[in-house]
């Protein structure tokens, strides 16, 4: 399961925001590693709106992230439960979510950049599927930036996947349709036959948010115009360059049995990644 973690030992520091259920904040945690106090800061995930199943997702969640450790994952420190007050204690990664970093940096990321972002998503897909777990919310909100890599000094970004959240199969069909074009078409029929298609689904949504600025898909449409997305079969707005175009159409099949496996998609991004240098400097790849 998760460690317990007493909440005389957290401190909540300043608010970063909030979730679809639960307010976010940045505090610190206090250990005593071998007789002396160490503080660790952290991100406490803290969970509003006590009826049961919803926090009980909320455990799940984090028991998940708990039981599996991958370099791209969160780690999750454990859980501290305090009077109506689930909390969820989560390493702090520093530069926060993909989705409003790509927002505030406003098309001034290199496109290797991006496909290094995309690749390490994948492969930490790659490990979710061999382990047949099923993520569920799959989202650029849902990355977070542990390095901003600077291709001046040569550093690439370095992401990690967060918890999947309280999930669709016990939130409200509004906070479904919600997640519209995130959550797989399936998945808003019948929550409980998912599988492992809905997470490459979300992949390719992702791809999508991360080749547009960062910028929410559908933004602004009601549910019922998102729901409508979804009974016409409709696409994303195709980017121009069109092998993504393949890759993000292909994750986004409203058939899941033609959606693509994570290798395949690995294979699909590091064909992407040499015609990315064909596009800049098409004798540069002739070297590589
Ligand atoms: N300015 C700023 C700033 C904000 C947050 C962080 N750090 C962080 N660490 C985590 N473990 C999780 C998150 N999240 C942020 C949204 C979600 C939704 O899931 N998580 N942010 C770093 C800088």
């Amino acid at each position: 399961q998760f460690q317990m973690i007493r909440h005389e030992d957290l401190r909540l520091e300043e608010s970063l925001g909030r979730g679809s259920f639960t307010r976010i904040f940045k505090g610190s945690k206090t250990d005593i590693r071998e007789g002396e106090r160490q503080n660790t800061d952290v991100l406490l995930k803290v969970l509003d709106g006590s009826y049961k199943n919803c926090w009980e997702s909320f455990f799940e969640a984090a028991s998940l992230m708990s039981q599996i450790s991958h370099k791209h994952l969160l780690l999750v420190y454990g859980i501290s439960v305090h009077r109506s007050e689930n909390i969820m204690v989560q390493e702090f990664v520093k530069y926060g979510a993909l989705d409003l970093f790509l927002r505030k940096k406003q098309g001034s990321v290199p496109v290797s950049w991006k496909l290094d972002v995309a690749k390490q998503l994948a492969c930490v897909l790659n490990f979710l599927e061999e382990k047949k777990i099923v993520h569920g919310n799959i989202s650029a909100k849902n990355l977070l930036l542990a390095r901003e890599g600077d291709s001046s000094i040569g550093t690439s970004p370095f992401i990690k996947l967060s918890d999947p959240g309280i999930s669709v199969a016990v939130t409200g069909r509004d906070v479904a349709l919600d997640r519209i074009p995130w959550v797989a078409p399936e998945v808003l029929e019948a929550p409980e036959t998912w599988g492992m298609e809905c997470d490459k689904w979300s992949f390719g949504t992702t791809l999508w948010e991360i080749f547009n600025g960062g910028k929410a898909p559908l933004q602004g449409l009601d549910p019922q115009q998102k729901l409508m997305f979804y009974e016409n079969h409709e696409q994303l707005p195709s980017p121009k360059w069109t092998e993504l175009a393949d890759l993000i159409g292909r994750c986004m099949e409203y058939d899941p049995a033609l959606r693509p496996s994570s290798r395949g998609i690995i294979r699909q991004l590091n064909s992407l990644i040499t015609s990315d240098y064909e596009l800049l400097d098409p004798g540069l790849s002739a070297h590589a």
